[in-house]
């Protein structure tokens, strides 16, 4: 339904060309001129719909690329759709929690929006977000534990002791709906991450790794930074690492921390 509303609206606003979807195999072709290309989780951490947990939208918004115009549609659509996201022109979340959050960047800082139901219009209630130097928290599904590299059982053993750079004891703290754990990344800082090919690069990762970026940090796949990957396929999963730079450069010093065991977990 989410992905439908989302389609729609940008069908009827005129100015998407194509636009795609994590919940479409392909891209949509809107429309010939529409200036714009959009990437898209409609609804992200949908499992906890049922149980009212924080769910989110994320979006990626790329310039059309007008030397492909004369490509057939499958083609232009896919070869639009997978853009760097070094060429993100716009990315974003809103975040549908105990208020409703929309953080957007044009390439000039991270700026948070607050839903004010009684007008129906977003005010700007965070300016310039920044995520702190060095944050207490790690966020990453740590039930996995067994199942990860010895950098990344170190890594975590290690800063959970205060016994990282940051000499404080960090903290866990994983709502399983990445919306909701970047979101607190961005404020109190520490570092979000799930380790396994999961995360779609271009639905997911670019848009985070954008905000991250402009908010003065970083997202990598726990070895090169995300926005300088070529995405090959519309729904490409990798493992993702977001946080601020001192954390993420920490992080990655341990070099072994991408989970490549994923034997397919039922929760
Ligand atoms: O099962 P894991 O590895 O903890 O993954 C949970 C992650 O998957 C997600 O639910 C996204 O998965 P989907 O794109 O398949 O919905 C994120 O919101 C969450 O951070």
């Amino acid at each position: 339904m989410t992905n439908e509303i989302i389609l729609s609206s940008l069908q009827s606003s005129g100015k998407v060309a194509v636009v795609a979807s994590e919940e479409n195999d392909l891209p949509v072709w809107l429309c010939d001129d529409g200036p714009y290309v959009v990437v898209t989780d409609p609804l992200d951490g949908s499992r906890n719909i049922e149980v009212s947990i924080p769910t989110g939208t994320i979006f990626g918004i790329y310039d059309r690329l007008v030397e492909l115009d004369q490509l057939p549609v499958e083609e232009k659509a896919q070869l639009n759709s997978l853009q760097s996201g070094s060429r993100l022109v716009a990315a974003g979340y809103v975040l549908y929690s105990s208020a409703t959050i929309f953080c957007i960047s044009f390439g000039a800082g991270t700026h948070g929006f607050t839903l004010d139901r009684s007008t129906g219009e977003f005010v700007l209630t965070h300016p310039s977000m920044q995520i702190p130097p060095r944050g207490q928290i790690y966020s990453v599904n740590d039930a996995r534990y067994f199942d990860w590299p010895e950098g990344l059982k170190k890594y975590i053993d290690t800063i959970r002791q205060g016994k990282g750079q940051h000499p404080k004891k960090y903290s866990a703290r994983y709502v399983c709906s990445l919306v909701a754990d970047f979101h607190r990344t961005i404020i109190y800082g520490g570092v979000a991450m799930n380790p396994r090919d999961h995360l779609r690069l271009v639905y997911e990762a670019n848009p985070l790794s954008f905000l991250a970026e402009q908010a003065g940090g970083r997202g990598s796949d726990g070895k090169t930074r995300i926005l300088s990957i070529q995405p090959v396929k519309l729904h490409q999963r990798l493992p993702l690492f977001l946080g601020r730079m001192e954390d993420m450069l920490e992080l990655e010093s341990y070099g072994d921390v991408q989970q490549k065991v994923n034997p397919g977990y039922d929760v």
